[in-house]
């Protein structure tokens, strides 16, 4: 569906998109996520046609984007983070403009219009001038007008910035439902729109990709060395001690505890191994308790500061 191919896009000497390569495959929601400034709009530009690139390939349903421009656009559907919309139009009258440019069948515009407002449920508005309408309102006739013609992939840049909470959960679901016709890619750096909706994530950090997995995956992967918070009754140093002890423990770190007479401990164990129980084993055999034992779960957040440590750039 998407295949780029070591993709280079240097601004003078800033190099934006660092070699990066990565396939996209029909039928799913991908999430393309990074701080700012990692290259992720850059990325979105170069694919739908609208920058070119230092180097590399970009292929869309087999057409190179730089070479069979024309061709490839036509597959992909493209929502910038600021749509560009006319303020002067009715909704209506934007998209019928939208279905010229995209030069889509004569017969069949007045139906993909009316199609396109169906999906994002702006046929009621659809006499409506641009300027007059709502935020949320305006980002789904922006969604309209990527989806109009019904192309393979649609790219959502940033989709719900800006927009109040009711107004995000709306967009999330039209993302989920316009996921079950399309391929889309959704750029964000909001990590909780990622995991809400995508099936696969890319995560890219100065440009470079530094994951790609499925989402569940991810948080699976990295939640390899496994952390467990402990309360235990009793001396802290002893307790320490006994927990050194446990080979499988790389690191032993001491915590503020709430209780008196009691220790705090978070302790990180080799990577796939779970030492719960030669934590229960090593205690119970010297006479200690557990007040309490629990494994740390790692979020999409947690893998996304993991792989992306020293942050943006802008
Ligand atoms: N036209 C430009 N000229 C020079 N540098 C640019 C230009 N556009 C982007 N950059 C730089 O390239 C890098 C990547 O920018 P880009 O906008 O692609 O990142 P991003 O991941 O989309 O960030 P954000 O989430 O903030 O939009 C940044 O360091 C940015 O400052």
């Amino acid at each position: 569906m998407i295949e780029i191919n070591n993709l280079v896009k240097k601004y003078g000497d800033h190099v934006a998109v660092d070699n990066l390569s990565l396939t996209v495959e029909p039928g799913r929601i991908y999430g393309f996520l990074g701080p700012n400034g990692a290259g992720k709009s850059t990325t979105m530009n170069i694919i739908t046609g609208y920058l070119g690139a230092t180097s590399g390939e970009v292929k869309i349903n087999g057409y190179d984007i730089f070479a069979q421009p024309e061709e490839a656009k036509k597959c992909v559907g493209y929502l910038p983070e600021l749509p560009p919309l006319y303020m002067d139009m009715t909704v209506k009258e934007y998209l019928n403009f939208v279905a010229d440019l995209k030069k889509l069948e004569r017969s069949l515009r007045a139906n993909y219009v009316k199609e396109a407002m169906q999906t994002t449920k702006i046929l009621d508005v659809q006499n409506r001038m641009i300027r007059n309408l709502s935020k949320g309102y305006r980002q789904r006739v922006g969604f309209a007008q990527a989806i109009l013609g019904y192309p393979e992939v649609i790219i959502l840049d940033e989709p719900t910035v800006g927009l109040d909470p009711k107004q995000i959960i709306e967009i999330r679901d039209l993302i989920k439902e316009l996921g079950k016709k399309h391929t889309i890619i959704l750029s964000s750096h909001i990590l909780s729109e990622i995991s809400a909706v995508c099936d696969h994530v890319f995560i890219i950090s100065k440009g470079k990709l530094v994951a790609s997995d499925s989402t569940e995956n991810l948080v699976n992967l990295m939640s390899g060395a496994q952390e467990i918070e402990l309360t235990i009754k009793g001396e802290t140093e002893k307790a320490k001690q006994l927990l050194k002890e446990i080979p499988q423990a790389v690191k032993v770190e001491e915590k503020t505890s709430q209780e008196p007479q009691t220790s705090a401990f978070l302790v990180t164990a080799e990577k796939n191994c779970d030492i719960r129980e030669d934590i229960f084993h090593q205690f119970a055999n010297n006479g200690m308790l557990i007040l309490q034992m629990q494994a740390v779960v790692k979020s999409l957040e947690d893998v996304f500061l993991e792989l992306t440590q020293e942050g943006g750039q802008k």
